[in-house]
């Protein structure tokens, strides 16, 4: 059935030596579609996937693919069992046999349909005249390439990824991630991939869920929780941000930026109004005047350039704020290099803040 996910990860929770490491983790995952799971060093991530690749056992929850139980409380599937990829950063090739009985390794069958299927492999990796090729011949690149081309063989179901693009330099990553997504989407392989990075995430995913202390904090496309995440620390996963304090009063909050609607909020509410620099709009001092109020910027603030940096992509430009002393940052995508100590008027993309709680 189209609806059925390839792969169901539910309420999965994994015990060791009593300590929760993954804790209470569902998802599900169709046919071509990525689901990444995203979180900081040691938050369950590869706990997660070696559960579903059948290598750790899950003290709870099941795991099903195309709807059959592949582990649950009764019965657990040998990882060779599952029809599930496994890619992960240290991937190793065969170093006796060449890049075409490396693909073929896991292939079974007609020696022709076999030899057709790496060269097709070959083919779609840009390595078509490599079979005959010893992999100490190959660049990194060239080998992840290879790895990939070995996992996808024998048409899984499923692929399982962890920080397969870690060990590649950044000229080759990019392209090697662009390459590999169109292949498994060809395929209509359901994709585990583990990351740390949140841009390799946003660039591969359909799905991120995002982990963090063994748990999923919040679920959905890139855009998703980019623009709506669920609190500080998912927003600051993601980018730099800025933090200003407020109290709630009538479901506004008042501040040097004007006020900011608190739906949602009880009044007496200390709430953080968290922001990313790009979202920062910087205007001329006028003589000390600063810009205008309007309704979408709200009240200008005027600060002081403590430093500017150009990132390549855009320029980063710190300033000390006059009504508190703090430093807040601002992004413009550009070359926009002030000198120190120039003032600077600073509103804020009221339609991009996010109003959270304060965490006592
Ligand atoms: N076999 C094991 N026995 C005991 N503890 C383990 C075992 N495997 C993992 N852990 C612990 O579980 C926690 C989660 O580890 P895991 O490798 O899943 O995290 P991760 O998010 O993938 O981190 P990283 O990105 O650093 O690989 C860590 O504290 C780790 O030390």
């Amino acid at each position: 059935m189209a609806d059925t996910p390839r792969l169901e990860v539910d309420h999965i929770t994994c015990r060791f030596d009593g300590r929760e490491v993954v804790r209470d983790v569902s998802f599900a995952v169709r046919p071509g579609e990525i689901l990444c799971l995203l979180g900081p060093s040691g938050c369950g991530k590869s706990t997660s996937l070696r559960v579903i690749a059948g290598i750790e056992r899950q003290s709870s929850g099941l795991v099903r693919a195309d709807g059959a139980p592949l582990s649950d409380a009764r019965m657990h599937l040998p990882p060779e069992a599952r029809g599930v990829g496994l890619i992960f950063q240290d991937f190793a090739l065969f170093p006796h046999l060449t890049v075409g009985q490396n693909v073929a390794f896991g292939l079974r069958g007609p020696r022709a349909a076999m030899a057709a299927r790496v060269a097709e492999l070959l083919e779609r990796v840009d390595l078509g005249g490599y079979a005959d090729k010893s992999p100490h011949m190959l660049s990194g690149g060239e080998q992840q390439r290879v790895a990939l081309a070995r996992a996808l063989a024998p048409r899984p179901r499923i692929m399982l990824m962890d920080e397969p693009f870690s060990g590649l330099d950044n000229r080759l990553r990019d392209g090697i991630r662009d390459e590999t997504l169109q292949l498994l989407k060809d395929e209509g392989t359901a994709v585990v991939l583990v990351t740390h990075e949140p841009e390799e995430a946003m660039r591969m995913a359909d799905q991120i869920a995002l982990m963090r202390d063994g748990k999923i904090v919040q679920k959905g496309a890139p855009y998703n929780i980019y623009n709506a995440p669920c609190d500080k620390a998912a927003a600051a996963f993601f980018s730099d941000i800025n933090v200003i304090l407020g109290t709630v009063q009538g479901a506004l909050v008042d501040t040097p930026f004007g006020q900011f609607l608190a739906p949602g909020h009880a009044d007496g509410t200390d709430v953080e109004i968290v922001f990313r620099p790009q979202h920062v709009k910087i205007d001329f001092d006028r003589g000390g005047r600063g810009p205008n109020p309007t309704p979408q910027d709200g009240t200008p603030a005027r600060g002081v350039v403590e430093r500017a940096r150009f990132m390549g992509h855009e320029s980063l430009v710190e300033f000390r704020m006059d009504f508190d002393g703090g430093i807040l940052k601002a992004t413009v995508p550009a070359v926009f290099l002030p000198k120190p100590g120039t003032p600077l008027w600073l509103t804020v993309r009221r339609d991009r803040c996010f109003v959270f709680a304060k965490k006592r």
